[in-house]
């Protein structure tokens, strides 16, 4: 029977394939005592073997599809197999104990993981305790006879579905394999669904019971474009479904024709369009849309994807490739921003309540400032190879903003002085996407070269409504009155000190949001790199002075988000 699941629609495009069912099973065991321990201890090692060859299988996979550095990990872990302490630390138990394989496993390694947490002065020691838990986790799924899921092993199209997906997880999703997925969590914001747009992957977050509704293999088309899954599709729904998905390569091949043309509105106002990227392969993806500049390059996926801190030299060749790739056009780096939703395994965080709220971006940098004036050296050694700017997150105050700066001139002047040759015009701006810093934006356009509206976090923290959280995904209203008169309130205050204001949340590259920023004079719109060529499409269509009413109106007369769709929507005529 077909089935239709409701979710959010997270990245563009049609997708059709069969399930894969990204989750976790049961592994839990109770604990027997036992006769034979011969044959217990066989068993374990009937699981050891099928664990190794498993792991051996998942490494050359992941090595010729994902890289060699990405397949290390699984070196790790067949190290601890192979390691007679830890496996025959089990083999003992077993002996001694007389008890059933799981448990003493289980015993073994609680006891190896706090021994490696403890080693708390060395930060390579104390992530083994991760490997060991992977590695447990893998020898007790081929004990108990259930299978994990291994999306490193994929080698048929897929549509994955899961609970949730961490940005580190879709990074590991190979591209020619997994063709859409489908979470339970999640809103349009969340870094799953950013990934999944710049990975180009049709997705679909927030539909909270994919995970229960869809089976193993079933077949389920992900239509991306209003965030309807299709489960068991009927034959109309399919031949439905291939033709929206020929619509939307046929739209999008028209889109590609604008892809060395300027931006520029109807009455010929020039605009910029630029990419959103997390790492310098990324900008493959900004060029290839017609990218004119790269508004937002999320260094935190350097730390994210790497297993310590990146240190200069890696940061510098990465930011100097990104910038040569750019080719002369302007690059916006932005410091570091962990914490929220995205973690370093090695930089161990305090557990906190409302981590959104918490210890995270510019706090972090000002508050560890080695890791922060490393990560300025290597851009200002970058800043020689193309056109750089630098922007802080998270940036609440005036005083964080003078820190931030203080601490970047204070690093360029040392440069400077050993001698290392800087660029003289890196514009030093900020994330607007707090609510307070929205509030004196006149103030703090003193000090920053630019502002870039970062819509994801400023309409949460602006609506109380968590950006991730499906249940409250209704307040989180992009073109709700509220957050229109503060976007204007941040573009108009950058105009007066002469600065020039972007915008590089999601909302940048959303077609009902767009003609209203048009409107309110916004410069600079950096989005995922496959919104570019949609948006330049529009705003060829748009009157910058008809744009000006309609955002006037919308500030004047709207009271609800959807009054400003429809506002929008009659204005431009889209349906
Ligand atoms: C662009 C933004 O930053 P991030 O999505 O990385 O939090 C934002 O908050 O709008
Ligand atoms: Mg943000």
């Amino acid at each position: 029977m077909t089935k239709v699941l409701k979710g959010i629609a997270a990245s563009d495009g049609i997708a059709r394939a069969k399930a894969y069912l990204l989750v976790q099973p049961d592994l839990s065991f109770s604990k027997k005592s036992i006769t034979d321990a011969d044959a217990e201890t066989a068993r374990l090692k009937d699981a050891v073997d099928a664990s190794t060859k498993e792991l051996q299988m998942i490494r050359d996979t992941a090595a010729k599809s994902l890289g060699e550095e990405e397949a290390q990990v699984f070196d790790a872990h067949m190290m601890i197999l192979a390691d007679p302490e830890f496996v025959g630390a089990v083999e003992t138990g077993i002996k001694n104990d007389k008890v059933n394989a799981e448990q003493v496993l289980h015993d073994v390694s609680a006891n190896f993981v706090a021994m490696f947490e403890a080693m708390t002065d060395n930060p390579y020691m104390q992530e083994r305790a991760a490997d060991v838990r992977d590695v447990t986790k893998r020898i007790m799924s081929h004990l108990l006879g259930v299978t994990l899921p291994n999306p490193a092993l994929i080698h048929d199209e897929v549509v994955i579905i899961a609970h949730d997906l961490t940005p580190s997880d879709t990074a590991q999703l190979n591209r020619k394999y997994v063709k859409g997925f489908v979470t339970d969590l999640g809103g349009r914001t969340s870094h799953s669904a950013i990934m999944a747009r710049s990975l180009e992957i049709p997705a679909i977050v927030g539909s909270e019971t994919a995970t229960t509704d869809v089976a193993a293999d079933q077949m389920v088309i992900v239509d991306g474009l209003t965030g309807d899954a299709i489960i068991d599709p009927s034959d109309a729904d399919v031949a439905k479904y291939d033709k929206a998905a020929q619509d939307f390569a046929e739209q999008k091949a028209e889109w590609e024709k604008l892809k060395n043309e300027q931006t520029v509105t109807k009455d010929g106002k020039a605009l910029i369009t630029a990419a959103n990227i997390g790492t310098p392969d990324d900008v493959q993806g900004a060029t290839d849309n017609g990218a004119e500049a790269v508004g937002l390059f999320r260094s935190e996926f350097l730390y994210m994807n790497a297993s310590e801190l990146p240190s200069e030299d890696d940061q510098f060749e990465a930011y100097k490739s990104a910038l040569e790739g750019m080719n002369g056009k302007q690059v916006v780096v932005r410091t570091m921003d962990i914490g929220g939703d995205k973690h370093l395994p090695y930089l161990p965080l305090p557990e906190e309540m409302n981590p959104f709220l918490g210890y995270r971006a510019i706090r972090i940098s000002l508050d560890q400032q080695e890791i922060f004036r490393t990560q300025l050296r290597a851009l200002l050694r970058a800043s020689n190879y193309g056109k750089l700017a630098i922007m802080f997150p998270m940036i609440a105050t005036v005083k964080e903003f003078k820190d931030a700066r203080a601490i970047f001139d204070d690093e360029k002047a040392k440069l400077v002085a050993a001698g290392t040759s800087v660029a003289d015009d890196i514009e030093v701006g900020m994330m607007m996407e707090i609510p307070a810093a929205a509030m004196i934006a006149d103030k703090l356009a003193k000090y920053a070269d630019f502002f870039s509206i970062g819509t994801n976090d400023l309409i949460q923290y602006s609506m109380a409504a968590d950006r991730g959280n499906e249940h409250v995904s209704y307040l989180y209203q992009p073109y709700n009155p509220s957050i229109l008169r503060l976007i204007k309130q941040i573009i108009d205050a950058a105009h007066a000190e002469g600065k020039w204001a972007g915008m590089c949340g999601e909302a940048a590259g959303d077609t009902i949001m767009v003609p209203v920023l048009v409107g309110l004079g916004l410069d600079e719109y950096s989005m995922s790199a496959t919104s570019i060529l949609k948006v330049r499409s529009l705003m060829r269509k748009l009157d910058t002075t008809e744009m000006k009413q309609l955002a006037d109106r919308a500030l004047a007369d709207a009271e609800t988000n959807d009054d400003v769709i429809a506002m929008v929507k009659a204005a431009t005529q889209q349906d």
